[in-house]
């Protein structure tokens, strides 16, 4: 049975639909993100859960028990947000014991569960301090403490990470997903950064301008976005316009796929600026006769327009022969070493590219797509 499920949930503001017939389900001790861009839905599902939204059809259940009309304090979540929110009177220990006092537990189970919490937190040598002699990323992990104490059975998140420098960030994002296991709490969490979505979470709920575009593991997200839509937020991408001809999809001699729509048709193909393999002009690769993983790849010469050095990689905008822009990520020694103006050769594996029809995956590679989100069948 499913820790959480939502069935068939509609929310419109007005004549503003916002989650149009949304159904999920959420496994026990899953920690699941529903990632997207700002306006999408997120706050307003991850509310419908929490029961601090009303919503006009549909239902939410707990363990297979309706819990649509339970007030949000009688459904045992805890809750974390952008704000830290912490009561800034109150030291550490106080704040995280506030809501076992307002549950009216015995004192020394209180003492006994706040302990826990501040060592599961690890600020021990904090525990005295009130919230503003904290950093923001110590408050938050407080407010995680406060939300857990109470040993809630779904823990739901929303944003805490936003208010935090990226080093913080990227500690506490790590704290989190650590604590969440180690808690084994079933946990949705609201992001619209799809790196903290990747790293943390066990599946992903993909979030755009129409509802929901696509359910799976992170590896899955990445791989084979099933729309368009999904495939542009989750990366920086190349989405290339094709026609069909003669059955095939042919771009710039960079590929030249079987078609999966009929001649005339548009397409996009879509692929990662870090599929595109990069090699400095008569590079290794020219040795082709060598058998390597790039040996049915199709190299063709381009330029590099602009590079702009992020230390461990560069990103290139590169031109191609025929005037046509192309965006690539370099690693390594090479993005140290190329250059603005830099000749090079590039190709693209088939099997990174995602073929795109009225905005839904339909081919990867050369392979047709039959089936995308939840059954629904390709364009
Ligand atoms: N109380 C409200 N009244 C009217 N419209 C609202 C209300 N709350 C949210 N909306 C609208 O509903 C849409 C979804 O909002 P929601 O906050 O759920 O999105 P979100 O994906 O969480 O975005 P963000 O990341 O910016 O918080 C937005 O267009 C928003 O303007």
């Amino acid at each position: 049975m499913s820790a959480v499920t939502v069935k068939n949930v509609r929310k419109a503001y007005g004549d503003h639909v916002v989650l149009d017939d949304v159904s999920l389900e959420f496994s026990e001790g899953e920690f699941v993100s529903l990632l997207g861009p700002s306006g999408c839905g997120k706050t307003t599902l991850l509310r419908v859960i929490a029961g601090l939204q009303s919503f006009d059809s549909g239902s939410v259940e707990f363990d297979g028990v309706d819990m649509t009309n339970v007030p949000a304090q009688k459904r045992g979540i805890g809750m974390v947000f952008q704000q830290y929110s912490l009561f800034p009177n109150m030291t550490v220990r106080k704040n995280i014991a506030f809501p076992l006092e307002a549950a009216r537990m015995q004192r020394a189970d209180i003492e006994r569960r706040v302990d826990e919490m501040v060592e599961l937190i690890g600020l021990e040598k904090h525990q005295h301090k009130r919230p503003k002699q904290l950093s923001g990323g110590q408050q938050q992990r407080v407010a995680l403490a406060r939300a857990l104490a109470p040993r809630p059975r779904i823990l739901l998140l929303d944003e805490p990470l936003s208010a935090l420098d990226a080093q913080v960030r990227s500690r506490l994002r790590d704290q989190i997903r650590d604590i969440q296991k180690e808690v084994g709490i079933t946990t949705i969490f609201v992001t619209h950064d799809q790196t903290e979505a990747f790293a943390m979470s066990d599946r992903i709920v993909l979030m755009g301008s129409s509802g929901i575009l696509q359910v799976a593991e992170p590896a899955e997200i990445y791989a084979r976005p099933s729309h368009r839509e999904g495939a542009n937020f989750i990366g920086r991408r190349n989405d290339i316009k094709v026609v069909a001809s003669e059955g095939r999809l042919r771009w710039e001699g960079l590929f030249d796929l079987p078609s999966p729509v009929p001649d005339g048709e548009k397409v996009r193909c879509s692929f990662r600026a870090e599929s595109v393999n990069v090699t400095l002009a008569g590079g290794a690769r020219r040795s082709n006769s060598v058998v390597n993983e790039w040996a049915e790849a199709r190299w063709v010469p381009a330029r590099v327009r602009t590079r702009t050095y992020l230390g461990s990689t560069s990103s290139l905008k590169l031109q191609l022969a025929g005037e046509e822009k192309l965006k690539a990520v370099v690693t390594g020694s090479l993005a140290v070493h190329i250059e603005d103006d830099s000749a090079v050769d590039v190709s693209v594996d088939a099997k990174d590219i995602n073929v795109y029809s009225k905005g839904r995956l339909v081919a990867v590679g050369s392979e047709q797509v039959m089936e995308t989100y939840e059954g629904a069948t390709a364009a």
